[in-house]
């Protein structure tokens, strides 16, 4: 039948190059070319036959959720259904471009109304996974266990996007933090959250910065992109501190933003005209909130994809957690997610906090480390060293030995922390404080056969030292690594199962709650495995 507006054979040219481009996925020109079609329906407003009409609504929503222009692509679903409310074709776009917005409850309605119409096995999976990835996005709870078990070989598990029971409030540290709402067990995830992107790269050890640069800009083009595509997500940005705002003036953002189920999807500021782009805000929110992937266990890094080892990028609620040297969380990626887990457990009420640098270092090297981020900081444990009277004189003596001493007897020096600590009557906690400052001694000691024999029985065991050390900074594989250890010699702390439990708590602590026991033994492995100054 002729289209009116459009005669049968422009419209068959128009549809022949729009196969043309598809097959090249040449997006842009295709939106374009699926444009014209549109356009000519619009034209012939009595048109009955609506199914060409719809059908190519349904593969420029296709073509534009490919760019990332999820309104865009939401706003051609819409019209398409408008036309024919049972179309599979915008169903299942629909679909797809709400599972990639995080809503899978009204993801899985618009695949359920698609297989109500043409049922196929795979359209029967999308429910299945859009519930599966509801329930996660709601609980939290996430099996990594097959992909582990498996070697990391394969495309990443699926997640969805989680807020915990946490929130943003004013913090002590500085500017906004993220503060747990209810008791949290280590181990819990805390935050799930997709990146806005990642700048990715292979930089070889003694990379110029040249090279560093070009995965910086990477990272700089591609948020520019999603912030351009998607006001929500630039938004989400501006939320984010620039570092030249006062810290007291700094709003605290509403925790619905951050929520994919619960904010509107029409609240306006999908369908917003977009305003343009404050671009130098943008650098300057980057230049204080982004994170390496490097600085945590990262499934890259565990074996994935081994091809790549410098990875930056940008997650929102992630980006409001401040830096402890006693911290109580730490982040785990994986794909394009991080996941945020309690490191130790948290009280209702508590911050959350990193380490957003080494924190297994003496009180001088952390605070170098802290003003290359332009930071002081203030966590209990750098209050406790930088005035503890008893400890203190002792202290920077031993200090100084450790940073300056090289190839001196480690094991000297710690039996002389330990007698000082027992002699002053040091509480355990603040122990555990100072024997994670001091961790590169405690390690050179437990890593050298002939120091063990010769200060071993002045010390304690390497799995109690580990133990005392987590319950300061949290789980980390290098005190993982020293549990391990400790508790394969027999050198642990309790009876064989009392040891176990240790280190699977320990376990949990530094990878979270994401793999079931027979995984988290080849977790183990490769702790073990691992060479001890390098994290995984
Ligand atoms: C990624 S942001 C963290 C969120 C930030 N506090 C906010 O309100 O948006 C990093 C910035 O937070 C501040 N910050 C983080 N940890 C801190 C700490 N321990 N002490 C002081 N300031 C800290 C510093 O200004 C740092 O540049």
């Amino acid at each position: 039948m002729a289209t009116p507006g459009l005669d049968d054979d422009s419209l068959q040219q128009l549809r022949s190059r729009a196969t043309q481009l598809l097959l090249k996925e040449n997006w842009t020109e295709y939106i374009a070319v699926c444009s014209l079609i549109i356009e000519a329906f619009d034209a012939a407003a009595a048109c009955k036959d609506r199914r060409v009409l719809c059908s190519t609504l349904a593969h420029r929503a296709d073509a534009r959720a490919r760019l990332g222009d999820a309104p865009g692509a939401l706003a051609d679903c819409d019209a398409a259904l408008a036309a024919d409310p049972a179309h599979p074709g915008a169903l299942l776009s629909k679909g797809a471009v709400l599972r990639g917005l995080g809503r899978y409850s009204r993801a899985a309605e618009c695949f359920r109304a698609a297989l109500a119409v043409s049922g196929t096995d795979e359209v029967r999976e999308m429910v299945e996974q859009c519930k599966r990835l509801d329930a996660q996005a709601r609980s939290g709870a996430v099996d990594l266990s097959e992909w582990v078990l498996a070697g990391f070989s394969g495309k990443c598990p699926d997640l969805a996007e989680h807020v915990g029971a946490v929130e943003v409030r004013r913090s002590a540290h500085g500017g906004r933090g993220v503060f747990a709402v209810k008791n949290i067990e280590a181990g819990a995830n805390l935050v799930i959250s997709k990146a806005v992107a990642i700048g990715r790269g292979v930089i070889p050890d003694a990379a110029d910065s040249g090279e560093k640069m070009v995965v910086w800009k990477d990272l700089v083009d591609k948020v520019l992109d999603a912030a351009e595509k998607c006001p929500r997500t630039a938004s989400l940005i501006y939320t984010l501190s620039t570092g030249e705002e006062p810290e007291d003036e700094l709003p605290i953002p509403d925790m619905a933003h951050f929520k994919q189920e619960t904010e509107e999807l029409d609240d306006g500021t999908a369908m917003a005209p977009k305003a343009s782009l404050d671009v130098d805000k943008i650098l300057k929110v980057l230049d204080v909130n982004c994170l390496t992937e490097d600085a945590a266990p990262s499934a890259n890094l565990l074996g994935s994809n081994g091809v790549v080892n410098c990875g930056v990028g940008l997650w929102i609620l992630p980006a409001f957690i401040n830096h402890s040297c006693h911290p109580n969380a730490r982040r785990t990626h994986v794909g394009d997610h991080a996941i945020v887990h309690a490191s130790r457990d948290i009280k209702a009420g508590e911050e959350i906090t990193f380490a957003y640098f080494d924190v297994l270092t003496p009180a001088s090297k952390r605070r170098e480390a802290a003003r290359a981020w332009g930071l002081e900081c203030q966590c209990d444990r750098c209050r406790f060293e930088a005035s503890d009277a008893i400890v203190g004189q002792e202290l920077t003596k031993l200090e100084n030995e450790l940073v300056n001493g090289r190839g001196g007897d480690m094991g000297a020096l710690v039996v002389r922390l330990e007698e000082r600590m027992r002699k002053s009557m040091v509480k355990e906690r603040r122990k555990a404080f100072l024997r994670a400052s001091f961790w590169s001694a405690y390690s050179a000691l437990f890593d050298s056969d002939k120091l063990v024999r010769k200060w071993g029985r002045r010390v304690p065991g390497e799995a109690a030292v580990a133990e005392s050390v987590a319950g300061a900074i949290g789980g980390n594989e290098s005190v993982l690594r020293a549990m391990l250890r400790g508790a394969d010699n027999g050198n642990g702390c309790g009876n064989r199962l009392e040891v176990e439990d240790k280190v699977v708590r320990i376990g949990r602590a530094t990878y979270g709650r994401v793999v079931k026991r027979q995984a988290m033994r080849a977790l183990f492995r490769l702790t073990l495995d691992a060479d001890s100054n390098k994290s995984l």
